[in-house]
């Protein structure tokens, strides 16, 4: 069993490089899968737990994957895709196993879904999917707990989303890049991960217009060809390592961190008394002033990113006063307040909104990840606990983060990651 165990009190310095995005790369993988000729090669790929069960989940369908990690680099040939099946064992171990759909309906003609995970943020439910590929011609039967998805052919269709959800997005715009006819996605997704998906499918020769207006309309073609794409970074990833330094009062050098990605997070954090400095291509992060109380509402971007309210809850602890934390987007998001306040930390939950009563002196103790992003915002706690905090289940923190240890290492943080026998 993965722990991480870490050890407060250092102040971060140096220099902090940030990974590819992890909620890019998964239906960048996805959009491979589509090709059926020739090799797809990613780079800048994350060596997260994600991708290397993405990468088993492919092979599980028929495609060839090498994932290079030392290299950054995937490399898909799709052109033999064997299985309808997403097998539970390996897609219930992540929620990008949903952004295989598209790929099985249109190479194989029918999806097989034995199970989806992801982070437990609540419903986290697909109806928004289902809806759009039965819009377009599919026939999609929710009866048991195995979805059965057939597809003889789809034909483009008036598709829309009831919110802009994230990997909806992508699923239909992939759904429709290879359907027949002209498909227009009303209240669709603004995410930067999203639109660098659509960049990626329009160089494999798909036909999408109206990225970032919310209204995507797309142009079927009868094939997609396989490409070398570079996956963006991490904008959350940034966003973990922009709070550790302020967390610490430290100052780190972000490479591959970009301000504009991070949307309302960037105003919410320099509220706070973040300072940014833009040198080039390396973001400079520190924190000249003491942690300001903050009221944060969690939206679609470019609202202040769900994935990045629960290291600011951390933040938050520290802050001198009362900070109000919203979530929108997840109806199951505050486990980490429950573990925080194990901590010393005073925070109240109420529904969908958290009060975070600050400064709170947090002490190291034994706590629980329940989630990927619950997993990080606990590690950026035991950066400032006295004394040690051990994080349990940390495979759900390595599902999201790279290399976390030696990356938080480098800048002078006392962090390990230990592999526990299974108790
Ligand atoms: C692999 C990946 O990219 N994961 C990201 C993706 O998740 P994901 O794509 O699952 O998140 P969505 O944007 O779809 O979901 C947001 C909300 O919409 C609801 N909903 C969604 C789809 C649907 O068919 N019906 C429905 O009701 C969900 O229950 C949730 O409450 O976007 C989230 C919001 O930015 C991020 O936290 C996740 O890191
Ligand atoms: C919710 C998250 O991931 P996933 O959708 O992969 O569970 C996340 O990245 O915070």
């Amino acid at each position: 069993m993965v722990r991480y165990r870490v050890r407060g009190g250092n102040v971060l310095r140096g220099t902090a490089f940030i990974q590819g995005a992890k909620n890019a790369v998964l239906p960048m993988i996805g959009a491979a899968l589509l090709a059926s000729e020739g090799r797809t090669v990613l780079r800048n790929v994350p060596a997260i737990e994600d991708v290397r069960r993405a990468t088993e989940l492919a092979e599980a369908i028929g495609a060839k994957v090498q994932f290079h990690e030392s290299e950054r680099t995937l490399v898909i040939d799709a052109s033999r895709l064997t299985s309808p099946v997403l097998p539970a064992e390996i897609a219930r171990r992540f929620r990008g196993s949903v952004l295989f759909v598209p790929a099985l309906l249109h190479r194989l003609g029918e999806a097989v879904i034995e199970g989806v995970g992801g982070c437990n943020l609540g419903s986290r439910n697909l109806d928004f999917h289902y809806n759009g590929y039965k819009r377009l011609g599919a026939i999609v039967n929710e009866d048991d707990s195995v979805i059965h998805i057939k597809a003889a052919g789809l034909t483009g269709a008036p598709l829309y989303l009831d919110t802009p959800s994230h990997t909806g997005t992508e699923n239909l715009v992939m759904a429709a890049a290879l359907a027949s006819g002209t498909t227009v996605i009303e209240n669709a997704a603004l995410e930067p991960e999203v639109l660098d998906v659509i960049h990626m499918l329009t160089r494999m020769g798909a036909r999408i217009r109206g990225a970032g207006t919310g209204f995507l309309t797309v142009e079927g073609v009868n094939e997609l060809t396989a490409v070398e794409h570079t996956v963006m970074p991490d904008r959350l990833d940034a966003g973990v390592f922009m709070i550790a330094a302020a967390l610490t009062g430290g100052s780190v050098n972000l490479v591959g961190g970009s301000l504009e990605h991070l949307g309302v997070a960037r105003w919410k954090l320099e509220q706070m008394g973040v300072a940014f400095e833009d040198e080039g291509a390396v973001l400079q992060v520190s924190r000249a002033e003491p942690i300001r109380p903050i009221n944060v509402i969690t939206d679609t971007y470019p609202g202040f990113a769900t994935d990045l309210q629960n290291p600011l809850m951390t933040l938050a602890c520290l802050a001198g006063g009362t900070s109000y934390i919203h979530e929108r987007i997840f109806d199951g998001r505050f486990a980490l307040a429950g573990e925080l306040n194990k901590m010393g930390a005073n925070i109240s939950v109420a529904e969908n909104r958290a009060v975070v009563h600050g400064p709170a002196k947090l002490r190291g103790t034994r706590v629980t990840a329940h989630d990927l992003r619950s997993g990080i915002a606990l590690v950026l706690a035991g950066l400032v606990a006295e004394g040690e905090t051990t994080i349990d289940t940390g495979y759900l923190i390595d599902r999201g983060h790279a290399d976390l240890a030696p990356r938080m290492q480098a800048l002078g943080a006392d962090v390990e990651r230990e592999i526990s026998p299974s108790e």
